[in-house]
């Protein structure tokens, strides 16, 4: 019988170095797998459609809100950002553990559909040192960066209502305490599958 996956949830300012740890967490964990949102946003730096988002249109976006489509999706610094049903439920069916990258909003939405979903806000060590990333990110204006910076401490105060947070000041430290939210995760559904009586009673095991 196929286990369906887990669905870890990671939300931070911008800035605060989530798609980092995500990346690292999926270059040592082939088993956990992206949901690749749609966003109205424009394509940065070396963005590819398809990779990091699926680039679309308003028109578009709203077309997907109108068929349901998003099983999440919210404005975030002024564009729009959703996850599809399909993106997740398809991976999930196959026993993928599925990780979104979305904000607070989208965070606790995916809650109340997925109960078992566990939520991960990641903070930076300091303000200073959030607003020293963004600007060596180098990949928004000086006005995009200010308005992240804005709404970083609104999207801060959300973090009392996630499973975990993390404090990504050493990445590595940071790394590590993702993996082992994830590991920790799949140990309790594997400790359950494991204590299914009924396949003890069929192999006639204690
Ligand atoms: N609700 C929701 N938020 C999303 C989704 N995809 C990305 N986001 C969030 O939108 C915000 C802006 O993302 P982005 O433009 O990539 O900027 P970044 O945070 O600097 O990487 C971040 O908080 C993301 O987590 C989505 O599908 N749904
Ligand atoms: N622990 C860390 N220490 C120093 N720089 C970091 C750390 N984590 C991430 N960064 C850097 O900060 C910038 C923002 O990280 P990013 O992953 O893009 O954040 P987010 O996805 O949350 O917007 C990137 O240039 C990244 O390399």
């Amino acid at each position: 019988m196929d286990y369906p996956g887990n669905l870890f949830v990671v939300s931070a300012p911008s800035g605060a170095g989530k798609s980092s740890l995500v990346n690292a967490l999926m270059e040592l964990d082939s088993h956990v797998q992206p949901s690749v949102s749609h966003t109205t946003r424009a394509p940065r730096g070396q963005e590819k459609h398809g990779r990091e988002y699926y680039f679309v249109s308003q028109p578009e976006f709203d077309a997907m809100i109108a068929s349901n489509a998003f099983v999440e999706w919210a404005q975030v610094h002024g564009n729009c950002y959703g996850t599809s049903r399909r993106a997740i439920e398809e991976r999930m069916a196959q026993g993928a553990d599925v990780v979104l990258e979305i904000d607070f909003q989208g965070a606790l939405q995916i809650k109340q559909v997925f109960a078992n979903a566990v939520l991960v806000f990641i903070l930076p060590p300091s303000w200073e040192e959030l607003r020293s990333r963004l600007e060596r990110r180098g990949e928004d204006t000086e006005d995009v960066i200010e308005k992240r910076l804005t709404n970083a401490a609104q999207e801060m105060a959300q973090a009392c209502k996630f499973d975990f947070v993390i404090i990504n000041e050493v990445f590595e430290r940071a790394l590590f305490d993702l993996k082992s939210i994830v590991h920790a995760q799949r140990l309790k559904y594997a400790a359950q599958r494991c204590s299914r009586s009924d396949t003890f009673a069929s192999l006639g095991i204690c």
